[in-house]
């Protein structure tokens, strides 16, 4: 593999400096990238007043297969993933069948590593079928070649107390972790937006926040009972950013997660009735966005997880009561972040690598992801043009499918590069293949 030499970048957005990736691992940094050895005949990258910074993580990535592979398949999900310059996604478990046993996982991990385009770290169900009855085998997924360390039914709500205190305590085995899509399934029956204003005028059946709310509050008060690591998926409500600062306080080993659509759209958007802003949980108020920008400015909330949730046109383009709940994120999820926490003062590049690399990282428990650019570490890494605005195309996304809140509307910032240890995953901001030189 040829070593990259990547010129004027700027390390979490701090001073230009020249990176030299070689064997792939960050060879040198700084005036040693160009005398070293391996920078000899190394491709020379452009990075003049581009931001590097660590690859990406997401902790909650649909990638659809096994079962839907119309919608999205681990190969173009992946490659989503790359073009948003993440290295390593989890893949969730709510396919057909579901990666619930050994088996399953090992596959979508093996689709993943076939694929080549980022690292895939398959969910376990902590429940068979996701049905919330009886635990799925969750110490052979662990022990699997997978290495399942998160374990979720996202999609649905563990929401039987017992099932959800034998999770935590069965995970504390192995190190770990549970993360509930907190949603109590009696408060939302036949929900279809967020409860409030705006569903009282539209009619719509609402989702309250205290169905989250309340969910929330019972683990964060089950995980310090046993004494186990809980991670709340896609927290959507003031109240529970509440709850999450409290358990911290209290220290409870809780970790928290928005997605890049609740820090920036409302529910006033289903006055138009386009499913494409149907989402679980829903687009809740102007007050409930500020309340997660300002959790996750203060470390309340840990991380940014896409929930990019790819589906078929014949489950979006329908009537809004009949369309499947969900959004693609992968390609817009870092734009976001740069316009609502990074243009407006309240995050440097830094807090950035944070909530999407290193957070992500450590909740997962993964290996050689989310490291600091520094010497002997891992070249996972992004270089991302700051300065730079496009207007979000769906269609020419890699995602296999078009259900982008975002289609049409300008976003700033743009993923020039992608290097999945030392080899370009996306390249001038186009997908490399892998075995293909650059
Ligand atoms: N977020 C969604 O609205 N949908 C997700 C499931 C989930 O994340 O709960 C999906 O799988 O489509
Ligand atoms: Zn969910
Ligand atoms: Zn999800």
């Amino acid at each position: 593999m040829t070593a990259i030499l990547l010129t004027g970048a700027r390390p979490l957005g701090g001073d230009p400096t020249d990176v030299l990736l070689a064997d792939g691992v960050v060879a040198a940094l700084g005036a040693d990238a160009r005398t070293h050895d391996a920078a000899r005949d190394a491709r020379v990258v452009d990075a003049d007043g581009l931001v590097l910074l660590p690859g990406l993580v997401d902790l909650h990535t649909h990638l659809r297969e096994p079962g839907r592979e119309d919608a999205e398949t681990v190969a173009s999900g992946t490659r989503a993933a790359a073009l948003g310059g993440f290295t390593a996604v989890h893949a969730m478990a709510n396919t057909t069948p579901t990666q619930d046993t050994a088996g399953v996982v090992e596959q979508v991990w093996r689709l993943g590593r076939d694929a080549g385009h980022a690292d895939v770290h398959p969910v376990g169900a902590v429940t068979v079928g996701l049905e919330g009855e009886r635990l799925a085998e969750l110490q052979a997924m662990a022990r699997s070649a997978a290495r399942v360390r998160v374990f979720s039914d996202d999609g649905k709500c563990v929401h039987d107390p017992v099932v959800m205190r034998r999770a935590l305590e069965y995970v504390k085995a192995f190190d770990g972790v549970v993360a509930q899509h907190a949603q109590e399934p009696r408060l939302t029956a036949g929900a279809q937006m967020h409860e409030g204003v705006v569903s009282a005028e539209l009619g719509l059946t609402g989702w309250p926040a205290v169905a989250e709310e309340a969910i929330v509050a019972r683990d964060v008060l089950l995980a310090e009972h046993v004494g186990s690591r809980l991670h709340v998926l896609h927290l959507s409500t003031a109240g529970s950013v509440e709850i999450v600062r409290w358990a911290k306080a209290r220290g409870i080993d809780v970790t928290a997660e928005v997605t890049p659509h609740h820090l920036v759209l409302t529910d006033e958007l289903v006055r138009g009735y386009d499913p494409r802003y149907k989402v679980n949980p829903p687009l809740r108020t102007a007050q409930d966005v500020e309340a997660v920008r300002a959790g996750l400015a203060d470390g309340t909330i840990d991380t940014v997880g896409t929930d990019h949730a790819p589906h078929a046109r014949e489950d979006k383009d329908c009537e809004w009561a009949a369309a499947a709940f969900g959004m693609t994120g992968l390609e817009t999820a870092l734009s976001v972040v740069q316009q609502v926490m990074v243009d407006t003062g309240r995050f440097t590049w830094a807090d950035v690598a944070r909530v999407m690399s290193a957070a992500p990282a450590r909740i997962g428990r993964l290996d050689g992801q989310g490291r600091p650019i520094a010497v002997g570490e891992p070249a996972n890494l992004t270089l991302v043009d700051p300065t730079a605005r496009r207007v979000v195309v769906p269609e020419q996304q890699a995602t296999a499918s078009v259900n982008s809140p975002f289609a049409g509307t300008e976003l700033p910032g743009r993923v020039v590069a992608t290097f999945l240890r030392g080899r370009a995953t996306v390249l001038d901001g186009a997908l490399v293949e892998p075995g293909v030189p650059a």
